[in-house]
């Protein structure tokens, strides 16, 4: 088999290798953790930042550095302590929900440092999120000091962002090799089929760009998939050709797609034994959360680097090396990503597998209430072919789970609202404690209107994400470019925005010259731009044919801007500097500043978050450069976005998918749309496996909530601009009814709405949509359209950061005018030069914080 970048050149490029650090630890999150709850697994509830500061210090002064062994293992029940002291061969710890895998796989970690078992250097942990990795590094750095660096937590796709990085040279590729995202791929894939001239009505880019995906999470190279096609079959022959074309446009690009992280790395440990044994002998230790939802190539990574063969009893002795430990933690029950290759047969078959395994089960569950696990239990109990678990808890009944019958989304949303204020007067629930789950993303509209509407604060994880954005996309683009000179999806984008003359001919007519040339588009536009006769390395520069003086005038322009910034880059300037350098000389923020559509003012907002994210970025890690930022930026994942203790604490209501919410847990949880045809998904009425998918998905759901868990359905659900009835899920009715308190059940809506007709409103509740506030309270100013959590955090990290307001001209209480929100006043200023914040407040409850740089004001 070939390697995706056999017979690449290699490009002789500078092998300035800067380690990414693997998503630092947030400062935030080095906090105080209660006394007896040595790993904070426990909530943290320090909220008193001198307090926490104090903690912080004492036990950095204290420094020793080693906790106590027996401190590890305080509080752990027997098979808890079991799997903390395991030694030797894999162990596999499989368990439900909230059984404590993840605090033992923590606890572990922390063990095999305070025993000295391992060192950090010999640690590979491997979690679902960034957040995740980042949590759990900074809770064992917190037991063990400092030394804990050295540890690798991550992702998949950091741990092997970071291995390619470092072996990048082995790949021939650039150091600063460019990840394409999902938008990114597909954008890739519709230039290719448009090469191939497929009939996208036939062949759709977006299918195959999907199909593609599967096949490296499969690990099938495009030449191995050909050699499966029947040339019968026109439309595997398509994607086989595709697919070859794709990935050699990839590699001409330096560009990795997201799935070649895993299959490259992959790809690499196999075909050069000395880089495997390299890591096979750093990494002693592999440990592994969420293994249900790893697929092909990922379970064939983690044996890669544990260096354990197939057929060797577990005993693999490759390299002379024995076999790292390996430790996996899952829940079959838990495996809810079938579509992206997920496979829930690497954990039901690890036994057989590694046949000298030692398997632990959890039975404990220490999150929820009995009668929140009796809820779950009960749905999932349903699918077939699971093997039965014995969960139990000792945390009492509690309350029983809600039910609600709505008459309509927006009814549902409604009593959500009513009962989180309800909540918060009876027991002093905070917003913090709450999450809302949905399905599909598309659900969130209703919930964020009555959020809005009735001022609860709330945040919308996932959704149409920050880096989604165009002029987010476009701004990162110009970035990509910049760092990686070859990267042609992404100097295609850039190439006409702003509009420059550089129309979709000119950008023909430089890919018809990379092709005939055999060069990457990045070199065929400083070809474009080279002046006429000139030569390079003594030849002859190539003229590129059909480019009109004038764009040929504009090529230039564009070809020394970037070159500037490139310039800029390799000086050593900040990310943040590039960005502005680069927004400011395209004309791009000079456009949308003048531009009279309201949705561009909010692009400025977001592009002044960008910067706000790259000047962090820089607080944090003074070293980074360009390329470090910019695999920050890719590794951004939904589930990042989620408050972090700080967050929580600051008290908004997170509204998420259910997938998104995948090992958290919240102490008051909604499901909404609990209908047959939302979830279940219509998709998988049909289908059986996808059914138990959807079902392990409830379980998923259901299981997230400590002491109150709510179901609710609208009878009436609006998708795709049509009212449909739909039927309850019949997830609702695997639940006995023993279990559940109907606050609104069908049949008493039925008489409601016989009496109230169809403007019913529940009683009691106060207040209708569209009416104010009977408490006044007013709309917090940054939820709504800003829905990225970015965006939150960031901005109260840019003003802690700097702390000194130093706005030259600028004081509290000026009347200034914008262009775009007219005339306001100063209500508070951040920062200082470039990172200086205003915050006005333009009247009619629309207080905005504009970064003066990219949204100026003008004094009245
Ligand atoms: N022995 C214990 N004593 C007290 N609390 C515990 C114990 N073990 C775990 N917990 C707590 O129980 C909760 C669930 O633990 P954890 O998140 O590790 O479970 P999990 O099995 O990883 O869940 P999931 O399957 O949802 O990922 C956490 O709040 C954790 O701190
Ligand atoms: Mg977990």
């Amino acid at each position: 088999m070939n390697t995706l970048f056999d017979n690449l050149p290699l490009p002789g490029l500078s092998t300035t290798d800067r380690l990414p650090s693997a998503v630092p630890p947030r400062d935030d999150l080095s906090t105080g953790r209660p006394a007896g709850d040595p790993l904070g697994t426990a909530r943290d509830d320090v909220t008193d930042p001198v307090e926490r500061a104090r903690r912080r210090a004492g036990l950095s002064a204290g420094g020793s550095g080693r906790p106590d062994e027996a401190a590890l293992l305080e509080g752990l029940n027997p098979q808890q302590r079991a799997a903390v002291v395991h030694t030797g061969g894999p162990l596999l710890i499989v368990a439900g929900a909230g059984s404590g895998k993840t605090r033992v796989l923590t606890n572990r970690i922390a063990h095999l440092l305070a025993t000295g078992r391992a060192r950090p250097g010999e640690i590979l942990a491997i979690t679902f999120t960034n957040k995740a990795a980042a949590e759990m590094r900074e809770r064992v750095e917190h037991l063990v000091g400092p030394d804990a660096r050295r540890m690798w937590v991550s992702t998949f796709h950091s741990a092997c962002v970071r291995i390619l990085r470092k072996e990048h040279a082995t790949l021939g590729l650039r150091s600063s090799f460019s990840i394409y995202d999902a938008a990114d791929s597909q954008r890739l894939m519709t230039l290719v089929c448009r090469q191939l001239d497929l009939d996208p009505k036939k062949y759709p880019p977006k299918t195959f760009s999907r199909k593609v995906s599967d096949l490296k999470n499969e690990l099938v190279d495009p030449e191995d998939y050909a050699a499966t096609v029947s040339s019968a079959n026109s439309f595997d022959s398509a994607l086989a050709q595709a697919y070859t074309l794709y990935n050699q446009r990839l590699r001409q690009a330096h560009a990795l797609d997201f799935d070649d992280l895993i299959m490259v790395t992959v790809n690499m440990l196999q075909a050069f034994p000395a880089v495997a044994e390299h890591y096979r002998r750093r990494f002693r230790h592999v440990l592994v959360d969420e293994y249900q939802d790893t697929n092909h190539a990922q379970y064939v990574l983690v044996r890669e680097l544990a260096g354990v063969d197939r057929d060797a009893d577990g005993a693999g002795d490759r390299d002379g090396l024995p076999p790292a430990e390996l430790t996996v933690v899952g829940d079959a029950d838990q495996s809810i990503y079938a579509f992206r290759g997920a496979t829930i047969r690497n954990i039901l078959e690890f036994e057989e597998d590694y046949p000298s395994a030692t398997t632990i089960l959890l039975e404990q569950n220490y999150r929820s209430t009995q009668n929140i696990l009796s809820a779950a239990n009960a749905v999932i109990s349903r699918n077939p072919g699971r093997r039965a678990k014995n969960l139990w808890t000792d945390s009492g009944e509690g309350p029983l789970v809600v039910g609600y019958v709505a008459d309509s989304e927006h009814e549902e949303a409604r009593f959500i609202a009513e009962e989180i204020d309800r909540l918060a007067a009876a027991d002093g629930t905070r917003p913090g404690d709450v999450a809302v789950f949905y399905r599909t993303n598309a659900q969130s509209r209703a919930l964020e209107e009555v959020m809005v509407r009735t001022g609860i604060p709330y945040k919308v994880v996932g959704g149409t994400r920050f880096y989604e954005r165009k002029e987010i996309k476009d701004a990162v683009a110009y970035l990509r470019a910049v760092a990686n000179p070859d990267d042609a999806v992404n100097l295609r984008r850039i190439l006409n925005v702003p509009k420059r003359g550089l129309g979709d001919r000119a950008e023909a007519m430089i890919a018809a010259h990379a092709e005939r040339e055999r060069v990457s588009f990045g070199a065929a536009i400083a070809d474009a731009a080279a002046e006429p006769g000139a030569t390079r390395e003594g030849r002859p520069v190539p003229e590129v044919l059909g480019l009109a003086t004038r764009a040929r005038t504009q090529v230039r322009a564009f070809h020394q801007l970037m070159e500037d910034l490139r310039a800029m880059d390799a000086a050593g300037a900040r990310p943040a500097e590039v960005l502005d350098a680069a927004l400011d000389r395209s004309g791009y923020l000079a456009e949308l500043r003048a531009s009279e559509d309201p949705q561009d003012a909010t692009r400025v907002e977001n592009l002044a978050e960008l910067h706000a994210v790259a000047a962090e970025f820089s607080e944090q890690d003074a070293e980074g450069g360009l390329g470090d930022f910019l695999e920050r930026v890719s590794l951004v994942a939904d589930s990042d976005q989620i408050p972090d203790a700080a967050g929580q604490e600051a008290g908004q209501v997170t509204l998420m998918t259910v997938h998104t919410a995948k090992g958290l847990e919240f102490p008051v949880v909604f499901v909404t749309g609990m209908e047959d045809g939302t979830f279940p998904h219509q998709r998988s009425l049909t289908e059986e496996d996808q059914l138990s998918e959807e079902r392990r998905l409830a379980y998923v759901a259901l299981t997230r909530a400590r002491q109150r868990l709510y179901l609710s359905r609208a009878a009436v659900r609006t998708a795709w601009g049509m009212p449909q009835e739909l039927p309850a899920s019949r997830f609702l009715d695997d639940i006995p009814g023993s279990l559940l308190d109907w606050r609104r059940a069908e049949s008493s809506m039925d008489t409601l709405r016989g009496r109230a007709g169809s403007g019913f409103r529940a009683a009691g509740t106060g207040y209708r949509s569209g009416e104010g506030r009977p408490d006044g309270r007013r709309a917090p100013a940054r939820s709504g359209p800003v829905r990225t959590g970015k965006l939150e955090s960031t901005g109260a990290r840019l003003g802690s950061a700097t702390p000194r307001a130093d706005v030259p001209g600028l004081d509290l209480g000026d009347k200034v005018t914008h262009d775009s929100y007219g005339v306001g006043t100063v209500v508070g200023l951040e920062g200082a030069g470039s990172s200086a914040v205003a915050k006005i407040d333009f009247g009619g409850g629309q207080v905005k914080r504009l970064l003066l740089r990219y949204s100026p004001v003008t004094k009245l």
